[in-house]
């Protein structure tokens, strides 16, 4: 974060300083006149040295350094008054104009210097790339070559005491009327409510500060007390704005705010970009970087798997961490999806105090490149003198803001892991307290930066070059009476501390600004080069003489061709080139282009991949985009990869479940055949990829042809698939076609096999060795091609391997499907019905039985109860009138009764007992008859089941087969 800004600001380690403030924020001191700031009229200490200077002047000019050397250009005082000026020369002056000092001006906007303010300079001369050095260490000096480097007036930090509503936990605590502890007056000032002094018997105290807010509303603390600083960023001025309180006294809530009341960092980036949409007459490059300090150490929160993030000093006294991943911002909502990302990954807890305890200071940084626009150069075909006779570009102003909220200090934690979170974090602090009164006691002594990561990341803003706002948060509660107080005091402190920002210029390709822009100039030189070397060829630069008959023509023809070949390769170079320029332009914010994007935004487009730069262990920006995209890209395969897979085997799982489930629901399914379908799904999507970067490959070859260049698209055509050209003289592209439909499936016609055939066999015969060499001389890439070649030939036997499995599957299926319609398979279906029918049947008549026996049973008993009790008549009568054949069977004639009462009873307990044996013998007969039938119609219902079975198994077969073939054919 403080790294290459740190570099690019440089603020030397000297331990100056400021002069004296006039912060009057002293307890029971009259309102403040703290607000108007010191004049400085430029006599102060000049201790800033850009620091990319020195970086790069060190450094022996690489390449493109000497190259881009041509280019640099350091623009007059006005460049509008010498428009003559040329791109590629610089500014030469006495080297004594570095010891120059900076102008100073009262006036915050650079805008507002006159040209009568500046330096006067010598005339323009010409120089060698060395001199270019010098150029930039006047930068560095802060003598700005184009207009002095802008200062504002030395300040001192904007202070804000922001008193928070109660909480409900804290009105809970403290019954229906919670007292009132501080009272906010005319928006500046604070004291202790009359309440609480006479109750707590206290001695008054009233602090002054910049602002002293009460209440929820965000916007308002963003206006008041960030605003003007977010406005001086965008016009090249360092900002840093930190949130310091008590834990839960409401840090986080101003610096992210909520979704109904967006903090101060969210206000501060559409800020940013309202600022590049109103102010067209420049361009703007915009990076962010966001970590945190946890116990000590430096997290990249947007590149959590970071380690090792260490603090770095330059020589220049510039502070900055490495390694840190900056990303390139082009809209507000992909700057506001970063910081999610970040506070995503940001220590947060649950402490006694506060349910979402940040437990890190975190620092959120945006680094403003900004230029003055340059009309359009007019494009020229020999590229470096494009801007010849142009309006030269601006110096590049490179400013950072820093938004930051710390931990929140806190007494001891209940948690032990809390406790020793809560150590680093008074410790770090406390140093903070302690560089804010040595910084605010101006004597002169050492500052103690160094005493942790925090106020050592703080040291460049707080050391000078930066507006600085801190926000102190407190507590309404009575419990935390002491710490807000200590809050206040705190802030009384930082109140004296005196900052003075001036801009920062840059005239180095550490300032991606400047080396986008060339960049991008350079590449339309080589396409406008290439345009008219192209039409050179196309002029007939190739004729040479006349006459020579046959050889000539020869030579010619082949001279053609070299060309047509050359053509398809500037085609390609050409896009590669076009497409460069644009991703550059894209980073590159104007008002228009923003206007454009937000266009596009709002009609549900993503408006442009990621981007990011890192940083190198010394703080320069190593900038490799192609390398970054070609990693991004690779990164993105694997993902898709692995995501592919991970869907194959979610279906798998899938399946397999939906199996079980049948099979626990006892549904006959065949595992092997689901396997099978199973395997058989990637297959298809590999076969289907394949089958599209086969048609890549293709069109890759064919296209250049399609523009123009058809006999070298013949000749290309030629290698690849030379019988299929061989017999066509014209209508190339058509065959080609045509194969490719024959070869992409679907298409099952007669020919497809045969084709098929022959270009395997030509592909596994053809010799690389053999390939026409005239071909492989061509400025294609000879390697290139013959892996691409050999790419293409084992991709399509791949597809042809693959196909052939395919038809044979779908034979197959197409047999499943004839049987399907066949008579056998209706006769199957109405038989598996039928059978059905009949064991619903059985199974009612097998319920009737059932029913009877039970009945039966009944009976039985009843009647061994009625022989046991009264010899059973009744039972014997019940007997009679179920079976009433039987009955009259057994019993004997009324007329045979004995007359005798004691003879008839006897009798009529002989002839029960008689009929009750008779019935018994019946009924035993009967229950036989009834097993004999149980067991057949089991029998006959076990058979009957497993034909059921058995053609259920088929349908389910067939189905499944069924629904696999519908897949092929959907694939
Ligand atoms: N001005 C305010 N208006 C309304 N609610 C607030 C205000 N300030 C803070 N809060 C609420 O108080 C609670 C604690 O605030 P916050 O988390 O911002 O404290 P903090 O100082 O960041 O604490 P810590 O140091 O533990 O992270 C939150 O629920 C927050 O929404």
């Amino acid at each position: 974060m403080f790294k290459s800004v740190a570099d690019r600001l440089g603020f030397p380690h000297s331990h100056h300083h400021h002069s004296s403030s006039n912060a009057s924020s002293h307890p029971s001191s009259s309102p403040s006149t703290s607000n108007i700031p010191t004049i400085n009229n430029g006599s102060g200490p000049n201790h800033r040295t850009t620091l990319f200077s020195s970086t790069s002047s060190s450094r022996a000019p690489s390449r493109q350094q000497q190259h881009n050397s041509s280019s640099r250009h350091a623009s007059p005082v006005s460049s509008a008054s010498v428009a003559a000026v040329q791109y590629h020369t610089y500014v030469s002056r006495p080297t004594n104009t570095t010891s120059m000092p900076a102008t100073i001006t009262t006036t915050p906007r650079k805008s507002s210097l006159s040209v009568s303010q500046k330096p006067v300079l010598p005339p323009l001369s010409f120089h060698n790339t060395r001199d270019n050095n010098l150029a930039l260490s006047m930068v560095n000096a802060g003598v700005d070559l184009e207009d002095s480097s802008t200062s504002r007036a030395a300040e001192n930090v904007i202070v804000t005491v922001r008193l928070r509503p109660f909480s409900i936990s804290e009105l809970k605590a403290a019954g229906r009327e919670p007292m009132e502890v501080w009272a906010v007056h005319d928006n500046s000032r604070i004291s202790y409510s009359e309440d609480y002094s006479m109750r707590e018997r206290r001695a008054a105290v009233d602090y002054s500060y910049d602002h002293a807010l009460t209440g929820s509303d965000n916007e308002l603390i963003y206006n008041t007390s960030v605003k003007s600083l977010v406005q001086s960023t965008m016009e090249g001025f360092n900002g840093t704005v930190f949130a310091y309180g008590q834990t839960s006294s409401g840090k986080t809530y101003t610096m992210s705010g909520t979704e109904k009341q967006p903090g101060i960092i969210s206000r501060a980036v559409e800020d940013i970009f309202k600022y590049i949409r109103e102010n067209p007459e420049r361009e703007f490059l915009l990076r962010v970087s966001y970590l945190e300090i946890y116990k000590e150490s430096i997290r990249d929160l947007l590149s959590p798997e970071a380690i090792d993030l260490r603090i770095h000093e330059d020589r220049k006294g510039g502070i900055y961490v490495s390694p840190l991943k900056e990303e390139i911002v082009t809209t507000p909502s992909q700057a506001m999806r970063i910081i999610q990302r970040g506070d995503y990954q940001r220590h947060t807890s649950s402490t006694d105090y506060n349910a979402h305890s940040s437990r890190s200071h975190s620092i959120f940084q945006i680094v403003v490149e900004s230029r003055e626009r340059a009309p359009t150069a007019p494009l020229s075909p020999t590229g470096r003198k494009m801007s010849f006779g142009q309006k030269s570009p601006s110096a590049v102003r490179v400013s950072q803001l820093n938004l930051i909220d710390l931990a929140g200090s806190e007494k001891a934690s209940s948690d032990i892991e809390r406790r020793k979170e809560g150590a680093f974090i008074n410790k770090s602090l406390l140093a903070l307290g302690t560089v804010i009164s040595k910084l605010a006691d101006h004597k002169g002594t050492h500052i103690p930066y160094r005493d942790s990561k925090l106020t050592r990341l703080l040291q460049s803003s707080l050391s000078g070059n930066a507006r600085v706002s801190v926000i102190c948060t407190i507590s309404p509660a009575l419990q935390n009476v002491e710490e807000s107080h200590n809050t206040l005091k705190f802030a009384a402190r930082v109140k004296k501390v005196v900052t003075k920002a001036h801009t920062n210029q840059v005239m180095d390709d550490k300032a991606l600004l400047e080396k986008y822009r060339r960049e991008i100039s350079e590449l339309r030189a080589q396409l406008l080069l290439m345009a008219a070397q192209a039409a050179d060829g196309a002029d007939g630069g190739i004729v040479h003489g006349s006459g020579q008959h046959v050889e000539l023509s020869d030579l010619l023809a082949k001279e053609r061709l070299k060309h047509e070949e050359e053509m398809i390769e500037m085609n390609m170079v050409r896009n590669a080139l076009k497409e460069r320029i644009d991703h550059l332009t894209k980073l590159i914010l104007t008002s228009q282009s923003i206007d454009a994007r937000t266009g596009a935004a709002s009609s549900g487009q993503v408006p442009m991949g990621r981007y990011t730069v890192e940083t190198s262990a010394d703080g320069s920006l190593m900038e490799f985009p192609k390398e970054i995209e070609t990693r991004l890209a690779r990164k993105d395969t694997i993902v898709r990869q692995l995501q592919s897979e991970l869907e194959a085997q979610q279906e798998k799982v899938a399946l397999m479940k939906s199996v079980l489930q049948k099979t626990a629901k006892g549904e006959t399914v065949d595992i092997e055949r689901t396997l099978a379908r199973v395997e058989m799904e990637p297959r298809e999507k590999f076969l289907i990829e394949k089958r599209a970067s086969i048609r890549n490959l293709n069109g890759l070859m064919w296209q250049d042809g399609a523009t123009g260049s058809t006999a070298s698209a013949k000749r290309l055509s030629k290698e690849i698939h030379p019988t299929i050209v061989a017999g066509g003289d014209n209508g190339v592209s058509n065959q080609v076609i045509t194969h490719q439909r024959s070869s992409s499936g679907g298409n099952h016609d007669e020919g497809k096999d045969d084709s098929l055939e022959l270009l395997e066999s030509e592909h596994l015969a053809i010799d690389d060795e053999e390939e026409d060499e005239d071909l492989m001389d061509t400025p294609w890439n000879r390697a290139e091609l013959i892996s691409l070649r050999q790419a293409k030939r084992e991709l399509e036997i791949v597809v042809i391997e693959q196909e052939k499995k395919l038809e044979e599957q779908e034979k197959k299926l197409e047999e499943m499907v004839a049987f399907e319609d066949s008579e056998d398979f209706k006769m199957l279906v109405i038989e598996l019905e039928e059978q059905r029918e009949k064991i619903l049947a059985m199974e009612e008549e097998r319920e009737g039985f059932r029913a009877t026996i039970a009945e039966l049973k009944n009976r039985i008993r009843k009647l061994d109860l009625d022989r046991a009790e009264y010899g059973g008549g009744a039972a014997v009568e019940s007997m009679a009138t179920t079976f009433p054949a039987t009955t009259v069977n057994i019993s004997s004639p009324p007329s045979s009764s004995p007359s005798s009462p004691a003879l008839r009873a006897a009798a009529t307990i002989t002839n029960n007992s008689l009929t009750a044996a008779a019935s018994a013998s019946k009924i035993q007969q009967l229950e036989m008859m009834l097993q004999q039938e149980r067991r057949l119609r089991t029998e006959e219902r076990a058979k009957s089941m497993s034909r059921i079975v058995s053609l259920e198994t088929e349908v389910t077969i067939l189905k499944a087969e069924q629904s696999v073939r519908e897949l092929d054919l959907n694939s």
